[in-house]
């Protein structure tokens, strides 16, 4: 006889976080059979509720720990986080126990839906014009290419930022999103130009994670780790942990400026995966590049290229564009923030 169970399934209640539950539990149920029942437990974290702070001040796990601790407790068995919100050093008796395939991971320009939003990309915008995000990484790389754009915050879930971009008040004359989370609500036509590393005109490295989904679960529950397979994507957890691996060997959290760029690709015969790094000063004056293609058969392999990219990039000088940014945000937390003014 199976055995009937009840999993009990953490996640955020913004409208993307329930529609991306409800994707992993399509899939984990499919696999389990109608004995296992699964059941949503949803929480505004302190990022949810925190609406005006800009991001990189709330510090890391502002995503992420509220549920964490209702995991150690056993209130939720598995956590359903967008991956790239996930801090990339887990707390005590927490792991990351499943990488789900990835929605597109690049990032996307957004137009005003108004007279003056007939724009189809970032290198039409006339001088001056005002780019929404809350991301430094967006910001820094996008000021590297745009010196003529103004950057400046916009906080708020997908559709409170899509109001506030077509708000003829609202200043903005277009805003960067993540194309995963657009396309995860519908919203597939709201994307006006695809950012990527060849993007003409001046493109940009995805987050650590971005379009990936993430299961967090506790340290040696045999049984949830086994269950959670079903949602692995093979590729994209290798992908991932390779990225991860960056950010932690380079010590950045959500809000530094890390870009990456996973693809598997052939080369020689042979399937590997091409790994790009970009770190930026805060006012993209200064950058470091990196890119290795390896074989990867594993995620210990992942977490090698990650490691061993991120140290040479670190001895190049991305190590002092971050050590001048962390400086920063002890003498002054409020000025890491993405506003020109
Ligand atoms: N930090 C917010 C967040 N977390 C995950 C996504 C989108 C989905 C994803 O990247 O997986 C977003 C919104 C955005 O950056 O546009």
């Amino acid at each position: 006889m199976t055995e009937e169970y009840t999993v009990k399934i953490g996640t955020r209640r913004s409208a993307l976080a329930l529609a991306q539950t409800d994707l992993v539990i399509a899939a984990l149920s499919k696999a389990a059979g109608p004995s296992v029942k699964f059941e949503v437990h949803s929480m505004a974290t302190m990022g949810d509720r925190d609406k005006t702070t800009p991001l990189p001040s709330l510090g890391k796990g502002l995503w992420t720990s509220e549920l964490e601790a209702k995991l150690v407790n056993k209130e939720v068995d598995v956590i359903v986080h967008s991956l790239k919100d996930m801090p990339t050093s887990l707390p005590e008796g927490c792991v990351l126990g499943a990488v789900t395939q990835r929605e597109d991971a690049r990032d996307v320009v957004v137009f005003p839906r108004r007279q003056g939003g007939e724009y189809k990309a970032l290198k039409d915008l006339p001088e001056g014009s005002v780019v929404g995000t809350s991301s430094v990484r967006r910001a820094a790389q996008l000021k590297r290419s745009y010196k003529g754009l103004v950057f400046r915050d916009v906080r708020g879930n997908i559709d409170t930022r899509l109001a506030k971009c077509d708000d003829e008040n609202g200043g903005y004359d277009a805003i960067i999103l993540a194309a995963a989370g657009l396309l995860r609500l519908g919203y597939d036509e709201r994307i006006g130009q695809y950012l990527e590393s060849s993007t003409e005109g001046g493109g940009l490295l995805h987050a650590v994670g971005q379009g990936a989904l993430g299961l967090e679960i506790r340290e040696g529950d045999e049984k949830i780790a086994e269950l959670i397979k079903a949602a692995v994507d093979e590729d994209t957890m290798m992908a991932a942990f390779a990225e991860r691996s960056v950010m932690r060997t380079l010590e950045g959290g959500c809000s530094v400026p890390i870009g990456v760029e996973t693809k598997w690709v052939e080369d020689e015969g042979e399937k590997k995966l091409r790994l790009k790094v970009a770190v930026v000063s805060l006012d993209g004056k200064k950058a470091v590049d990196g890119e290795r293609t390896e074989k990867i058969a594993n995620l210990e392999e992942a977490e090698a290229l990650g490691k061993s990219l991120a140290e040479k990039l670190a001895r190049e000088g991305a190590q002092e564009i971050l050590d001048a940014i962390n400086k920063l945000r002890e003498s002054a937390p409020g000025a890491l923030k993405v506003s020109d003014a």
